[in-house]
């Protein structure tokens, strides 16, 4: 069956002034002695479905290894147990009906939205909830879809979508091949249809909010490999739960994410990496050792 497709938003004449992201660790002070953790946000990653709790944690667990202050996961009820075992840090709560949401939602500094969510009813009602709460989100995997699905363009002020190839191809009604012929007008066409800040995963991975656009340097192929994006959002998240601007936390994140998988790579190697790997690296990035 001929299904029709709508006409692609990339203008391959875009050539974008693009710079490197010489991104350093975001933390140049140590903490205050007097420190609390209502100090450094409350998250809550909606995610998590059934078979998928893993995505949820992982980006949970990032943001709490890169300093945020309390986690909490919203994922299915079957996802439950899972989500956390073996992270007792992370709160959990099982989401049989979504319209509870908003009132859990109040106390959130800001969401993250996507790792695992899924693709039916009960995900689709997540994520309403989530953009209807109008609080400053992440969108990553499965929130990206739901947006490509419903093209809705009144996304909070506050707002860092994090596609892959594969991801920013539905964004933007196109092929994969489309976005990796010309990746910066790609990350443009997603910069003006859906505003905010966006960072265009893959080897170079760009960041741009329409007025600034770079290109990272760090990372490399050992992190093709599940779980790695669910990782930097959690990362994204936890660096602006700290009080980094949107912008802030998506270009330091994308360059800590990377220097940890290359610190990974250098102790043990490329293949075989995983995604949690990455954290006791990212806990040294964050507390400003280098090695
Ligand atoms: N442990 C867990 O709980 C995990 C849970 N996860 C969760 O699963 C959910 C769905 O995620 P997913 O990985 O199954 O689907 P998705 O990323 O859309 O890929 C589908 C197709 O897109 C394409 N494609 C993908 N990447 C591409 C690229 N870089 N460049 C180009 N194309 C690319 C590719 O097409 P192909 O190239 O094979 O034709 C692929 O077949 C999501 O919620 C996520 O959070 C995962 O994070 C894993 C760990
Ligand atoms: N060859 C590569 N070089 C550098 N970075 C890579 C490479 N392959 C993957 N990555 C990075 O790994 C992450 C993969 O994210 P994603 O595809 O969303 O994985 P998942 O959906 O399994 O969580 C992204 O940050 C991407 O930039």
């Amino acid at each position: 069956m001929l299904t029709h497709r709508p006409m692609s938003k990339i203008d391959p004449s875009i050539a974008l002034d693009v710079h490197a992201n010489e991104a350093a660790c975001p933390f140049t002070e140590p903490r205050a002695r007097a420190a609390h953790k209502g100090h450094f946000g409350h998250i809550m990653v909606v995610g998590g479905h059934v078979g998928m709790a893993g995505a949820a944690r992982m980006a949970g667990e990032a943001a709490l290894r890169v300093g945020a202050g309390r986690v909490t996961l919203a994922v299915h009820p079957e996802s439950r147990l899972l989500a956390g075992a073996g992270c007792p840090e992370l709160m959990v709560h099982g989401i049989a009906h979504p319209d509870v949401l908003d009132a859990a939602f109040d106390p959130m500094s800001l969401l993250l939205v996507g790792p695992g969510l899924g693709q039916d009813d009960w995900s689709e009602a997540m994520w309403r909830q989530a953009l209807h709460s109008g609080k400053p989100m992440v969108l990553d995997a499965d929130g990206l879809n739901w947006l490509a699905r419903h093209q809705k363009q009144h996304l909070p002020a506050g707002f860092v979508g994090t596609p892959h190839p594969g991801e920013a191809a539905r964004l933007l009604s196109c092929q994969v091949a489309d976005i990796e012929h010309n990746r910066p007008a790609a990350l443009h066409a997603l910069i003006q249809t859906f505003g905010g800040v966006w960072v265009l995963k893959g080897e170079r991975t760009l960041i741009g909010d329409g007025s600034q656009h770079l290109m990272n340097t760090t990372g490399n192929p050992g992190m093709a490999t599940a779980g790695m994006g669910d990782v930097l959002t959690g990362v994204i998240g936890g660096l602006w739960a700290q009080g980094l601007s949107p912008w802030d936390a998506a270009r330091c994140g994308v360059f800590g994410h990377g220097r940890a998988a290359d610190a990974v790579a250098a102790e043990l190697g490329e293949r075989g990496m995983l995604a949690t790997d990455l954290l006791p690296w990212l806990r040294r990035w964050v507390n400003g050792k280098t090695t």
